[in-house]
């Protein structure tokens, strides 16, 4: 058997080529498209709380900005690295070109526990970042959020810092910041919210409502949980929640009668415990039964290369939504479509993040701020008509929803480098 492709660059990079190609695209469109235009890394030193210096390595990938400005998260996380980095900017350029914002890709990461930090040590270095990074950064040139491990406090004091080291008080160069200062109503929720919105369209379409179907997600952080809630209000029932925790590694909780949202949220994060293992109200299950559970739905908002190809033989779902950002490898990816098993890809599943952000963008441009109810309807409607665009190419060619999402976002950007003369 081949050697599998775990490099998540070399998986985002055989997508580019098969949108190319199945448009045929002039050869410079893979070249521009292969690699980011811009990576930036970073050696941050932090002084630490007993008095000792440490160095972080910190990354930034804009990957292109014919569309608009880099936009896309930043990852604090033991397992960052260069090529990861790079591979979720190009991930950033296609879903910004999905639901139709004005942006570019862009990503960024720290290779870092955050778990091991005090509070004043990652606000450090969480300044130390920008520091190494605000010349270039800008409202209009690249714009970082939030991703894995880092949220709205994290933002503030990213934000605090370019102020501070710019002069310029344009809050708009962060989102997903908290909504006390310049941050969206609606945006802390959005990934999740958008899922739910997809995941109801896509089952629709397979002739599944949502309305009863059973769920189950792996991953219970911000896109996760808000996922849950989400996915429960439309009446689905989740069945099993995965999860890792330190020292014990991947496990699952299961309840053939269903999890409940507020339950779960209570037990994980108001009370603390942050893992599920002694969760009294779900049988502890394996990571590997997790993945054969007979479901409707199946839905990885953890990591990327969650679902190898050895894991995909062994899924049950009768569909699968990516909320993570590149949880399915290619060689999966193939054995998903031998065996049937449809895959809403994640530059359209999990694009609700982005597009609130955008949304904050706007209202700090403005400086006019929306109610939850205008942000929430103007999501949802971006995220049907993304859908809409999706399931039409799909249809027209007979390919997948990746590819077709692919063959949508490649052209676009594509086009718009063509009439920038940049091929
Ligand atoms: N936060 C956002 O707005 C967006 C995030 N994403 C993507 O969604 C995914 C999750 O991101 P967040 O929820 O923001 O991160 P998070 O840090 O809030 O949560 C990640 C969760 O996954 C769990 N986890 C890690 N490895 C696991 C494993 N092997 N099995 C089961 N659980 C595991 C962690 O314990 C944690 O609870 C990432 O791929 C991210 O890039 C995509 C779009 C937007
Ligand atoms: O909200 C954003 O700007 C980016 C979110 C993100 O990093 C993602 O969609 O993967």
């Amino acid at each position: 058997m081949a050697k599998e492709i775990l490099n998540p660059l070399e998986s985002a990079q055989k997508q580019i080529k098969m949108a190319c190609d199945s448009l045929g695209l002039d050869k410079a469109v893979y070249e521009l498209l292969k690699e980011p235009q811009r990576v930036i890394e970073l050696s941050i030193p932090v002084k630490m709380d007993d008095g000792t210096v440490k160095v972080f390595k910190g990354y930034r990938s804009v990957h292109n900005d014919a569309i608009g400005p880099g936009k896309g998260g930043v990852r604090f996380h033991p397992a960052v690295n260069l090529d990861e980095v790079k591979a979720l900017s190009v991930w950033m350029t296609f879903k910004c070109c999905v639901t139709g914002i004005p942006y570019g890709g862009a990503k960024g990461g720290i290779t870092v526990d955050p778990q091991t930090l005090s509070k004043a040590e990652l606000e450090r270095l969480s300044r130390g970042y920008i520091d190494g990074l605000h010349k270039y950064l800008g409202e209009k040139i690249d714009v970082p959020a939030p991703d894995v491990n880092t949220n709205g406090q994290i933002m503030a004091w990213m934000v605090d810092e370019y102020i501070k080291l710019t002069g310029k008080n344009e809050i708009g160069v962060i989102t997903g910041k908290p909504v006390e200062w310049g941050g969206s109503k609606g945006r802390n929720e959005a990934t999740g919210f958008g899922v739910a919105v997809i995941a109801r369209e896509f089952a629709k379409k397979h002739g599944i409502d949502l309305k009863g179907a059973k769920v189950a997600i792996q991953g219970f952080g911000n896109v996760g949980s808000f996922t849950v809630k989400n996915v429960q209000e439309h009446g689905a029932k989740i069945v099993a929640v995965a999860e890792w925790t330190p020292n014990y590694g991947t496990y699952a909780i299961y309840n053939k009668d269903g999890l409940d949202f507020a339950d779960l949220y209570d037990y994980f994060y108001k009370k603390g415990n942050r893992n599920f293992l002694e969760y009294p109200k779900g049988e502890l299950i394996s990571l590997d039964d997790f993945w054969k559970l007979d479901v409707d739905i199946l839905i990885p908002a953890a990591m990327e290369n969650a679902i190898t190809e050895e894991v995909a033989e062994k899924i049950n779902a009768k569909m699968i939504c990516e909320a993570a950002n590149g949880p399915i490898t290619p060689d999966a990816d193939e054995a998903l479509e031998r065996r049937g098993i449809p895959v809403s890809p994640d530059i359209l599943t999990n694009s609700g993040g982005v597009t609130v952000s955008y949304f904050e963008w706007v209202q700090n441009l403005y400086g006019y701020y929306w109610t939850e109810s205008d942000v929430v309807e103007k999501q949802e409607i971006a995220m049907i008509d993304a859908f809409k665009d999706i399931w039409k190419i799909k249809e027209e060619h007979d390919v997948t929803m990746r590819k077709a999402a692919y063959m949508h976002s490649v052209k676009k950007v594509a086009e718009v480098m063509k009439l920038r003369g940049w091929y």
